[in-house]
């Protein structure tokens, strides 16, 4: 940080992601949620510092170079749909060039089958036939957002990352790129969303983590999560109970600076269960780091 400020973005995050598995990463704005993203895939900024280990297929992502990372990594092992598409563009080339480029590159479309092949992949991701000779700038932020997904699915990577994937599309379309994702999933594919669209997650989510100031604070059965007895995190429980269709209660004061974490539990300072116990960090256990978890079979609401 510029000034010599440090700030640990993430903290102890730690999770798996199976083959055929959607897990959905949820958390307010400016929680860590890209920054985790961006470090599995090497595109932290050149003074950021990562530690400990991601691994891929037997590849540590955390590890790798930055020439194996372009090389065998971004695309073919993880695809990302990135949070800001228009800056992942090439400004200069339409979509139909990127999309037989990145054919070319990941691979082995003879070049005769490319076109068409770049046409299918478009469809893949709702993007239209009629804009695909466009140019980046000429797309509305919701067709670019299409476009990168497009060109995120076209390497078949076993892990894609796909970065708040349905913001700026209306509900039609957001459907349309939720039932898209859990398809990719249920190809065998695996998947990490992260959204701020909990109505999404729940249609594609098999597992949901919530992130709360740089860390993971609850991971979480979906099923468990949006209808059965609730997670267990109070704050994973506020951000539920702050939906328009549920309480529509919104969790009272607002996330830390990450530069200025308070010590113990960085949520306890919003939160109506905290006690003592709180000024301590809590450790992740059972799936949720809490000193006060809801039981898995309360119904109290609070
Ligand atoms: N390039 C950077 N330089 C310095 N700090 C950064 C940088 N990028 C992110 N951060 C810090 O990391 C924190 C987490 O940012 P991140 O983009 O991961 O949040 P997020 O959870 O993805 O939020 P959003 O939902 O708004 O996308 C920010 O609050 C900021 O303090
Ligand atoms: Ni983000």
């Amino acid at each position: 940080m510029p000034g010599g400020r440090y700030v640990a973005a993430v903290t102890d995050a730690r999770f798996d992601v199976a083959a055929g598995e959607c897990l959905v990463l949820v958390g307010e704005s400016g929680c860590g949620k890209s920054v985790l993203a961006s470090a599995l895939l090497g595109l932290l900024p050149g003074n950021a510092e990562t530690a400990g280990s991601a691994v891929v297929d037997g590849t540590d992502l955390l590890a790798a170079d930055e020439r194996t990372l372009a090389r065998t990594v971004r695309g073919r092992r993880v695809g990302l749909v990135p949070q800001s598409p228009a800056a992942h563009l090439t400004p200069v080339r339409t979509v139909r060039a990127q999309l037989v480029e990145t054919l070319r590159e990941l691979t082995g479309t003879p070049r005769a089958k490319r076109r068409e092949a770049a046409a299918t992949a478009a469809a893949r991701a709702a993007f239209p036939a009629d804009h695909l000779d466009r140019h980046p700038h000429e797309l509305s932020g919701g067709l670019a957002q299409r476009a990168a997904t497009a060109l995120a699915l076209v390497g078949d990577a076993p892990l894609l990352l796909a970065d708040e994937p349905t913001t700026g599309l209306d509900r039609d379309l957001v459907d349309r790129t939720a039932g898209e994702l859990r398809r990719h999933a249920d190809e065998g594919h695996a998947l990490l969303v992260i959204t701020h669209d909990l109505a999404a997650a729940r249609r594609i989510a098999d597992r949901v983590a919530v992130m709360y100031a740089g860390r993971i604070v609850e991971i979480a059965d979906a099923g468990r999560f949006f209808d059965g007895p609730g997670p267990r995190h109070p704050y994973a429980r506020g951000l539920l109970a702050a939906l328009p269709e549920r309480e529509f209660t919104p969790i009272p004061g607002l996330p830390p600076e990450l530069g200025d974490l308070p010590g113990g539990c960085a949520f306890a300072p919003r939160c109506a269960r905290a006690g003592t116990a709180c000024q301590a960090l809590p450790h992740f256990a059972d799936g949720v780091a809490c000193h006060h978890p809801h039981d898995a079979r309360e119904d109290d609401r609070a």
